[in-house]
């Protein structure tokens, strides 16, 4: 069937979290995409090396998911505050709100469990009628070491592990970004609950492993040899796999106007 749509409007059908997510391209051709859903994702590197314009398309699929409930954690308030409009959570560099939101993250993340446990099943499905949650945090580091007094820092991490260990079969998804690839930012034991790590130019062998994992960079996978100048480009390894060199896709930010615009419309309707 032929369709037509007027000049101003666009069609709106939308993506799933359900469906596989873009981030690139694989140094030898093969698209980089992933499966986001069940899963979830830690990205780092030095400030510069192409955290954000990652973190970008992960959030232009979520948003244009309608049924993704998107939560944006922006500590540093400049670079996902693009999405900001059509976010269901935006908090910026407030510790406090920080872990409110966690909080209520990890009630529903339980009130989940009990509903799945109740009708037997481990893990929620696509035909559930409920939102999976995105939880996308950049700067991890601002709220984890930077902000507030240490107790709260620590409840931080402490929320934010619980997530990221028991959130994917209750659909929570956590996104996390850091330019701090130190070991007490990110130790191995947070670390290793992400299933996907990617990891763009680090400046030691040892930050680079802090995001793939000990002794990837004596086996040749290692970010710090990635050139400066080559902004985008790192490493990504998923679970049990061996890292793969790929480029992230770039949304400049007139892109991501008019993917907002689009999500907008696709939200409206899925409110309506
Ligand atoms: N995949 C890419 N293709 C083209 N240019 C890129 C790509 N990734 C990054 N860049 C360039 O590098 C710049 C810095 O990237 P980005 O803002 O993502 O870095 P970052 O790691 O998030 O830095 P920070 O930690 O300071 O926030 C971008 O503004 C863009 O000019």
């Amino acid at each position: 069937m032929k369709t037509t749509h007027r000049a101003d409007t666009v069609p709106v059908s939308g993506l799933s979290i359900y469906d596989l997510v873009h981030l690139g391209i694989f140094e030898d051709g093969v698209l980089a995409e992933i499966e986001l859903i069940y899963r979830n994702i830690l990205l780092g590197g030095e400030p510069g090396a192409g955290k954000s314009v990652a973190l970008n398309n992960i959030v232009a699929h979520c948003a244009l998911c309608p049924d993704v409930s998107l939560w944006l954690f922006d500590g540093k308030q400049v670079e996902l505050g693009l999405w900001r409009d059509i976010a269901d959570v935006f908090v910026g560099p407030d510790i406090d709100m920080a872990l409110h939101r966690l909080g209520q993250l990890q009630s529903e993340m339980d009130r989940r469990y009990t509903e799945l446990k109740r009708v037997r099943r481990r893990k929620i499905a696509k035909t559930d009628p409920i939102d999976v949650i995105a939880l996308v945090i950049d700067e991890l580091a601002m709220y984890s070491a930077t902000m507030g007094t240490k107790d709260q820092q620590e409840a931080f991490v402490r929320l934010l592990r619980d997530l990221v260990a028991r959130g994917r079969a209750a659909g929570i998804i956590v996104v996390a970004a850091t330019q701090r690839p130190s070991a007490d930012i990110i130790p191995t034991s947070l670390r290793d609950l992400f299933g996907y790590r990617l990891a763009f130019r680090c400046t030691t062998d040892s930050s680079s492993d802090i995001i793939l994992g000990r002794g990837w960079a004596t086996q040749g996978f290692n970010a710090a040899t990635i050139a400066p100048e080559s902004r985008g480009i790192g490493y990504l390894i998923s679970e049990g796999l061996q890292p793969r060199r790929m480029k992230s896709a770039y949304l400049t930010d007139a892109h991501i106007y008019s993917l907002v615009e689009y999500a907008r419309q696709l939200r409206t309707k899925k409110v309506a």
